[in-house]
């Protein structure tokens, strides 16, 4: 019986082709920051008051002028069909941000009853890429964008080396049509086919004048996803709508502080101007209620999902077999 996030982690672990459960899983380098990030909150205790009437609790709140059933909310995860044929979570009430990696093109978004659509985005060498995503994301709905700032070049994943890592042959990045951009083509080399095809697509001269020429070309609320420092006071000088703490799940750069720690200063140097969410290690209630306390509005949880979502498909079996057999290029008759 799984009880607990790392029970659900071991199930995957067991169901997943060994490749894709090591690009999920992995941090960068030697993964100090990715156990950190778990670890930062056992190093703050809950001081619990009592006697105040509990039988009745409503988490619901206000995030982005959405209603939200709860502050917990989906962070986005390249790739999740990899982990389930569908990459959907079964829950419509789940609050859901859309990695714009998803293999589904991004127009068919995902509403659950409180409607809420965000699209996180990485902004592209090519300009007119990047803004049609934007355009496709505000005419399906979509309420809000989530900038990802942190990731110039992807971090260095050594299984992800170890493994050639690539998408398996049977899923594409339907978001894009580009062949310059195809993914999953043979010529990596001996490096991580992800890791090359953002040195390829991925635009590392990104700056402070780009979120000012995204929020120039959207009405849509623009989230910076990747700040850890008090570079959160230009961001609010630039006009943004939230700040997301993030150190990517720890799978750029290695060494950075766990986001829990560098949350108080954030909120500090935001000083109320915008909302601030986290993500990063959340695997528990008391995790949530840890980051609420030190200024977060909101969190948002990544690897957890995948586990579930693993762990949640019917067949396991036939649909893990098969992910292998792609995942290693074979196309055997199982596929
Ligand atoms: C497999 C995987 C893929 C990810 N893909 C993206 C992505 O495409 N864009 C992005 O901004 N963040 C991505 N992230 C980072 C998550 O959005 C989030 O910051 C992180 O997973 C939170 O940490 P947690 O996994 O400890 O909950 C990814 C994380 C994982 C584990
Ligand atoms: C343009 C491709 C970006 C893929 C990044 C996936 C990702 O963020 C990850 O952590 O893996």
């Amino acid at each position: 019986m799984c009880v607990c996030v790392s029970d659900f982690e071991e199930r995957a672990r067991k169901v997943l082709p060994k490749a894709v459960y090591d690009y999920y899983r992995s941090g960068a380098d030697e993964q100090r920051t990715l156990h950190d990030n778990v670890e930062a909150f056992s190093r703050w205790c809950l001081v619990p008051r009592v006697l105040r009437d509990v039988s009745s609790v409503d988490m619901s709140l206000s995030v982005l002028g959405q209603k939200l059933s709860m502050p917990v909310c989906v962070a986005s995860t390249a790739m999740q069909r990899m982990a389930h044929p569908t990459g959907r979570w079964p829950q419509p009430e789940v609050q859901y941000l859309l990695g714009h990696l998803h293999h589904r093109r991004g127009g068919r978004g995902r509403r659950g009853p409180g409607g809420v659509l965000w699209m996180q985005l990485y902004i592209y060498k090519d300009r007119e890429l990047s803004l049609s995503l934007v355009r496709r994301a505000e005419q399906a709905g979509y309420q809000a964008i989530f900038l990802t700032v942190d990731t110039p070049y992807l971090g260095r994943r050594w299984d992800d080396v170890r493994n050639r890592f690539k998408l398996p042959s049977h899923l594409s990045m339907s978001n894009f049509s580009a062949p310059s951009l195809s993914f999953s083509e043979d010529s990596y080399g001996e490096d991580s086919g992800l890791s090359v095809y953002v040195s390829k697509a991925i635009d590392p001269s990104l700056s402070w004048e780009d979120v000012l020429w995204l929020k120039a070309h959207t009405q849509l609320p623009v989230i910076l996803k990747g700040i850890l420092t008090e570079d959160a006071r230009q961001a609010v000088d630039c006009g943004v709508d939230g700040i997301l703490v993030s150190n990517h799940g720890a799978r750029q750069l290695d060494g950075v502080p766990a986001t829990l720690d560098v949350l108080s200063e954030v909120v500090q140097a935001v000083a109320g101007r915008c909302d601030v969410y986290l993500d990063g290690g959340v695997r528990k209630g008391t995790d949530v209620l840890k980051a609420l306390a030190l200024g977060a509005k909101a969190v948002f949880i990544g690897r957890p999902v995948l586990w579930g979502l693993a762990c949640q498909v019917m067949n396991h079996t036939l649909h893990h077999q098969q992910m292998a057999c792609r995942v290693n290029g074979v196309r055997g008759e199982a596929c």
